[in-house]
């Protein structure tokens, strides 16, 4: 049990961000890079442990989580790599005066996670963060408080000045002060879009730039010259990573009608055999989901699936694990739903739990019309052996992290981040670097001041 942070714990946090933030961006990138590299090497050590708590905090399998921490190592080298090679520019004018650049930090960052990737999310964000010399106060989702806490140990025994990266705890409430704080020079959030659309409305109010990495319902589209044994490997990545809730799933499985049958045939033998139950043994594959209302919305939506007329084939029900000790978990069956159309509320919507809802079509042209009717915009995935049609393809589609051939890898050098609704800025990537630091020009004269008056 956490205690929430209120206004004078926030306040707190911020004014030790502000006192590190003063040392930390006065250190050269190679002396940041030191020390985030240092960072990425105790999380490396500590990966099982790491993700041990991970498990316990958000429910996912340890076999996934260890992936997570994996992801949130690399991301910090990745970004101790670029701190030493941020540079501005030189340019030259006329008479022997000059211009440069330099790329500056922009002082006290907020982040504001939500509970699906909690070390993950943290990691993505404070690693570019700190690597332009910014602070950052990190707020986690009030349903994963606790690994998040993991990583302030680590920057502290990397060597961080005391504050750089400081965590507060809360929901809402403690989000509006950290968001409202006249120190915080930017938000990046990640959750759901009305949580992104309040963010932004504070945030202008102080002309803040944000970040926002909100929710998705994207298309993955299966054509009959695919690859089958890979696509349906490729279908379940897409769904069924972390019970389900993860932001970027491809939900709406567009398949050529061809392969239909043999396809949705494959998906479900598949799905079958994901082995439920505690999360922390090695051979669970899916633990439960995040809390009782969250799976009560979920198979929710089975129900309301069932009643506009979309066929359950397999799961979509409580599931009951054998281990007493587990018997009130909030764990269901991964499902799948067939006889999908594109009205219904389960392809419409964003689910966030296991739930795939299989469609059909015939051509090209009428699956990139469908994938692209949504007002979200975060990810898509196409399985074709047809180079041509594979690039063709992902060129059409509105969404900002396309796959060809998988669905739901991270290479940490790739941005990640949303088009329409699914927000906007990037993570990951050299890009990112753009949206933690500000760009000064300095224009210097060589010769004497030519004077209107
Ligand atoms: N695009 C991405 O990278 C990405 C990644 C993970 C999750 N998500 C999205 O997140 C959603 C699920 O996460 P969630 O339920 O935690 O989302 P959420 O929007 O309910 O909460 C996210 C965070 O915002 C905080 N918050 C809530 N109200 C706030 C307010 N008024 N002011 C400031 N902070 C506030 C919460 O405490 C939490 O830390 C899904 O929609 C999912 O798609 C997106
Ligand atoms: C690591 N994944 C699976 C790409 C998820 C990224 C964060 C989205 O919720």
């Amino acid at each position: 049990t956490f205690t929430c942070s209120g206004e004078k714990e926030v306040n707190l946090a911020v004014q030790d961000a502000k006192a590190a933030f003063k040392i930390w961006s006065q250190k050269s990138g190679m002396e940041r890079c030191r020390i985030l590299l240092e960072a990425a090497r105790i999380i490396r050590d500590r990966k099982d442990e790491i993700a041990t708590v991970e498990t316990i905090n958000n429910g996912k399998s340890i076999f996934e989580a260890r992936w997570d921490i994996d992801t949130s190592w690399q991301c910090l080298e990745y970004y101790a790599g670029l701190a030493g090679s941020m540079a501005g520019e030189h340019i030259q004018l006329s008479g022997g005066s000059f211009g440069y650049t330099r790329r500056e930090p922009l002082g006290v960052c907020v982040g504001i996670g939500a509970w699906n990737y909690p070390f993950q999310i943290a990691c993505w964000k404070s690693a570019p963060a700190l690597a332009c010399g910014n602070a950052m106060v990190f707020k986690p989702s009030p349903f994963t408080p606790v690994s998040t806490l993991l990583l302030a140990e680590v920057y502290t025994e990397a060597g961080v000045p005391p504050g750089l990266f400081n965590v507060v705890q809360g929901g809402a409430a403690t989000g509006q002060f950290l968001c409202q704080h006249r120190d915080v020079a930017k938000v990046s959030f990640t959750g759901s879009v009305p949580t992104g659309s309040k963010i932004m409305e504070m945030s202008a109010k102080g002309i803040k730039p944000v970040t926002l990495e909100l929710g998705g319902k994207s298309p993955l589209i299966i054509f009959s010259d695919c690859d089958m044994k890979n696509a349906v490997k490729g279908a379940l990545m897409a769904n069924f990573l972390t019970q389900g809730e993860v932001c970027c799933n491809g939900t709406r499985v567009f398949v050529q009608k061809e392969i239909l049958d043999q396809f949705t045939e494959e998906v479900v033998k598949q799905t079958q055999r994901i082995k439920i139950g505690d999360p922390l043994l090695e051979d669970t594959r899916m633990g439960p989901l995040i809390n009782r209302p969250h799976l009560e919305r979920v198979l929710g939506f089975v129900k309301v699936a069932k009643e506009q007329g979309a066929k359950v084939l397999c799961g979509g029900d409580l599931y009951v694990p054998e281990d007493p000790k587990l018997k009130d978990g909030y764990y269901m069956r991964p499902c799948v739903l067939a006889n999908c159309r594109d009205d219904m509320t389960c392809v419409k919507e964003e689910i966030f739990g296991p739930v795939m809802s299989i469609l059909s079509f015939d051509t090209e042209a009428e699956v990139l019309e469908r994938a692209n009717d949504t007002a979200f915009g975060l990810a898509a995935g196409v399985f074709t052996r047809d180079i041509q049609r594979a690039h063709r393809v992902v060129a059409e589609l509105q969404a900002g992290m396309c796959f060809i051939n998988n669905y739901n890898v991270s290479p940490v050098e790739l941005p990640f981040g949303g088009y329409k609704k699914s927000g906007f800025g990037r993570e990951n990537g050299r890009v990112t670097i753009e949206y933690y630091s500000q760009l000064k020009t300095v224009c210097v004269e060589m010769g004497d001041v030519e004077s209107a008056f």
